[in-house]
């Protein structure tokens, strides 16, 4: 499948704990792929031992030693990503997809802000979707003991409970309701040795903005979970604002303005859809931290009830409060 230039290249962002099998879900995806995926591999450490565990005969492998991809090396993976930009627009080497693979104790969310942070990336590249893989023996001690592992989930388009062959359905589905508690938007998938559909992970289009932006996964994958209503005390938690009916313009506005000044290092991602009052078109929104885009999408339909919703992904967030100001925000 050859791709046009003017369309911006697709990356996937691969996170998750250490051992979590990010390195066999790659190996099946590029086994099963049709298409040409280039790996940028990132281990912490002076020697990759990770990409010689990858099947190097389906993909351009880039590595990258010596430091964290979400730190140390940030620039060097944006020198990366313009080097092969430019290597498929002179037609040296031919792919239609790269995939990230982080090292287990890496943060997503500064490796996903270069790509909204750089005008010349922004335009040659389009992240598609942060999946995150979850251990399932050991995933709730990580998130018990390591930050990094809480933000890994919070930020993700896909969860992946990995090695689902060693746990029992009592402990999976402790794990998968936990997991929906942080994160309620991403969908949930249950893998044995990596093996999952291509097409359930690649064009997510998690960071897109239209009126779908709400439960992106929800659209029939397996073994999705809904948000429960139980607190498992992790320190990043999603929250859902629902409003049946329609929202304040002017008020929202503010309410969103002050939300993100206050709260902006604190909230991983954000999204919603409302109704506005006076306007036939929602209003749809997606935010990381601070950068954040709107715009108008689709009109509500006759026998659609216009109706706001804003999820909201973050860390310790004051959910009384947020919750008392977006009840200011109705119209009338
Ligand atoms: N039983 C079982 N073992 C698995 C499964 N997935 C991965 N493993 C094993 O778990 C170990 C770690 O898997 P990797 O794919 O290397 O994990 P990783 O996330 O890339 O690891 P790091 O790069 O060290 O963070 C390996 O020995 C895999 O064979 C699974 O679904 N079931």
């Amino acid at each position: 499948m050859s791709q046009s230039l003017a369309t911006p290249i697709p990356v996937t962002l691969l996170t998750g704990f250490l051992g979590a099998g990010k390195t066999t879900l790659l190996n099946h995806l590029l086994a099963t792929a049709g298409e040409r995926i280039v790996v940028i591999e990132n281990e912490f450490g002076p020697v990759n031992i990770d990409s010689d565990l990858l099947i190097r005969e389906t993909a351009e492998l880039v590595e990258m030693t010596n430091g964290c991809l979400c730190c140390t090396i940030r620039g060097d993976l944006s020198r990366h990503l313009h080097a092969l930009h430019e290597r498929k627009r002179s037609g040296e080497l031919a792919f239609e997809r790269v995939v990230i693979e982080t090292t287990g104790l890496a943060d997503p969310t500064p490796i996903a802000q270069t790509f909204f942070g750089d005008p010349k990336l922004a335009d040659a590249y389009a992240l598609d979707a942060v999946i995150t893989m979850v251990d399932a023996l050991h995933g709730a001690k990580q998130l018990d003991e390591q930050a990094v592992a809480g933000k890994q989930v919070g930020f993700a388009d896909r969860l992946l409970i990995s090695k689902a062959d060693l746990a029992d359905a009592e402990a999976l589905d402790a794990l998968a309701e936990r997991l929906a508690s942080i994160n309620s938007e991403a969908a949930q998938y249950r893998l044995e040795h990596g093996k999952i559909g291509c097409e359930l992970l690649f064009g997510v289009r998690g960071f897109h903005l239209d009126e779908d932006i709400l439960r992106r996964g929800a659209a029939g994958p397996l073994n999705f979970r809904p948000a429960g209503t139980r607190s498992f005390g992790d320190d990043i938690a999603a929250l859902h604002l629902h409003h049946d009916g329609p929202l304040d313009l002017g008020r929202i506005s503010d309410f969103m303005r002050q939300l993100v000044e206050s709260h902006g290092d604190a909230l991983l991602r954000y999204k919603g859809v409302l109704a506005v009052a006076e306007e036939a078109r929602r209003l749809v929104f997606q935010g990381v931290h601070r950068i954040n885009g709107f715009d108008y999408g689709r009109e509500w339909g006759q026998g659609e009830a216009p109706a706001s919703d804003i999820v909201l992904i973050g860390h310790r967030l004051p959910q009384e409060e947020i919750r008392a100001g977006f009840a200011a925000c109705v119209a009338g």
